[in-house]
């Protein structure tokens, strides 16, 4: 299973292409559009969101609601497209117009953005040539292809939230998600500003974006997924580039702006002892094999435990800085302020929306790779074979 993306931030639209989904899996728009509209939201968006209404157009693979096994095409029209037609076309300028003033040429590279060594290593003396495909607003496509993937593990009884853990500072207690199924948590954050389970934290949460907002700031934070019913043994320990927690934490770290990954109880193992981290192995004819325990995250020796999974990421604070920083003008040389672009302040919530979709994606490939997938029956079956020799082992 594999995807594409191509398009601009303000071009006409983004465009995917997955391939590898079964054939024969219920698929609609609706589907897609609600978890877009998840990633839309979250306190601390800038004005960007409230042009867009981000909706895909299923353009290919799909016919009277299922899956044909084909390429599946999907397209994300740019609403604010229609502000920067000029700008942004393909084709040249026509020769009336002075391209100096319809270019919104950038020069002053901001700290933290692709801008300044994007603009040496392609060659661009105008960053927007940059900017424009680095900025975040590829991670629409990428929603939507992992939305897809969702829908695929629903059927197999394989189910993802994400929630946000931190921002800026304000930490979520772990005992609020403790022993909440997916399903529960997902119902929690579905109407918090911030996606985040503790409902105290959340408040703080609000007031540290709206202070760094009215400082000129940005804030980062930290993400949670968790998916549920992931049989053992998805992943291999026999090769570097089999193992699970390596595409996972490929794919958390392939996000805009996400700086570092854990699994279970992560960076905190390290002034642990082992009798404090690993997790007791137990047996019962219902279940099989479960563990006393998750501070794993549900993986071991790269491959999957059938314990959840549990993955974080951090998310540093946003590049552009309503008041910025230091940087040069590439066409000067002379020291000024980074150039100042709209812009989100905090984009940890959407960001947690994002990581969701990326996990389910490397989450449904590794399981059409383990198993024959052409057709949705066929891949049910062998996973429903497999969890029973699982239990009985
Ligand atoms: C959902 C989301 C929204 C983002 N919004 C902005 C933004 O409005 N302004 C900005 O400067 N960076 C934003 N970023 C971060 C930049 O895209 C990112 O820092 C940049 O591409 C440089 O890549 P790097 O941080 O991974 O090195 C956003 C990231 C995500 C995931
Ligand atoms: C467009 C999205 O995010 C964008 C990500 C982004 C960046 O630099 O990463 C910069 C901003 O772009 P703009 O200047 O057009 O407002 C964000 O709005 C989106 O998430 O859909």
């Amino acid at each position: 299973m594999r995807y594409l993306t191509a398009g601009e931030s303000h071009g006409p639209q983004l465009t995917t292409i997955i391939e590898g989904i079964p054939a024969q899996l219920e698929l609609t728009t609706e589907q897609i559009n609600k978890e877009l509209k998840r990633r839309q939201g979250g306190h601390g968006r800038g004005r960007r969101m409230q042009i867009e209404t981000d909706t895909v157009e299923i353009a290919s693979g799909v016919r009277h609601g299922k899956t044909l096994g084909s390429p599946i095409a999907l397209i994300v029209k740019n609403d604010d497209w229609k502000h920067w037609t000029k700008i942004m076309g393909a084709d040249p300028l026509p020769k009336d117009i002075n391209p100096d003033e319809i270019k919104r040429k950038i020069t002053r590279p901001r700290p933290g953005h692709a801008d300044l060594v994007g603009g040496i290593k392609y060659g661009h003396r105008d960053l927007r040539n940059v900017l424009e495909r680095s900025s975040a607003r590829e991670t629409t496509v990428r929603v939507a292809v992992g939305a897809v993937a969702k829908v695929l593990l629903n059927e197999l009884g394989i189910h993802i939230v994400s929630h946000v853990t931190e921002i800026g500072g304000v930490i979520a207690n772990p005992e609020t998600t403790m022993n909440k199924t997916v399903h529960e948590i997902r119902q929690i954050i579905e109407n918090d500003p911030c996606y985040c389970v503790d409902q105290d934290a959340s408040i703080k949460m609000v007031e540290a974006i709206d202070a760094a907002k009215k400082a000129g700031d940005s804030i980062g934070g930290v993400v949670e997924v968790i998916v549920e019913g992931v049989p053992a043994g998805i992943g291999s320990y026999v090769h570097y580039d089999r193992k699970l927690d390596g595409k996972l934490a490929a794919a958390m770290m392939s996000i805009n702006a996400f700086k570092g990954v854990e699994f279970g109880l992560g960076f905190e193992m390290a002034h642990l002892k082992g009798s404090e981290v690993h997790d007791e192995i137990l047996w019962n004819p219902e279940e099989g094999y479960t563990r006393r325990t998750n501070h794993l995250g549900g993986l071991e020796g790269g491959m999957s435990t059938g314990m959840p999974i549990v993955v974080r990421g951090v998310m540093k604070p946003i590049p552009t800085l309503y008041k910025p920083l230091q940087s040069v003008d590439i066409d000067t040389k002379e020291p000024f302020k980074a150039s100042v672009e709209r812009s989100d302040s905090c984009a940890v919530p959407a960001a947690s929306v994002v990581a969701e979709h990326v996990v389910a994606f490397e989450i449904a490939k590794a399981i059409v790779e383990h198993f024959h997938s052409d057709q949705l029956g066929q891949l049910k079956d062998q996973i429903n074979e497999m969890r029973k020799i699982m239990k009985e082992f």
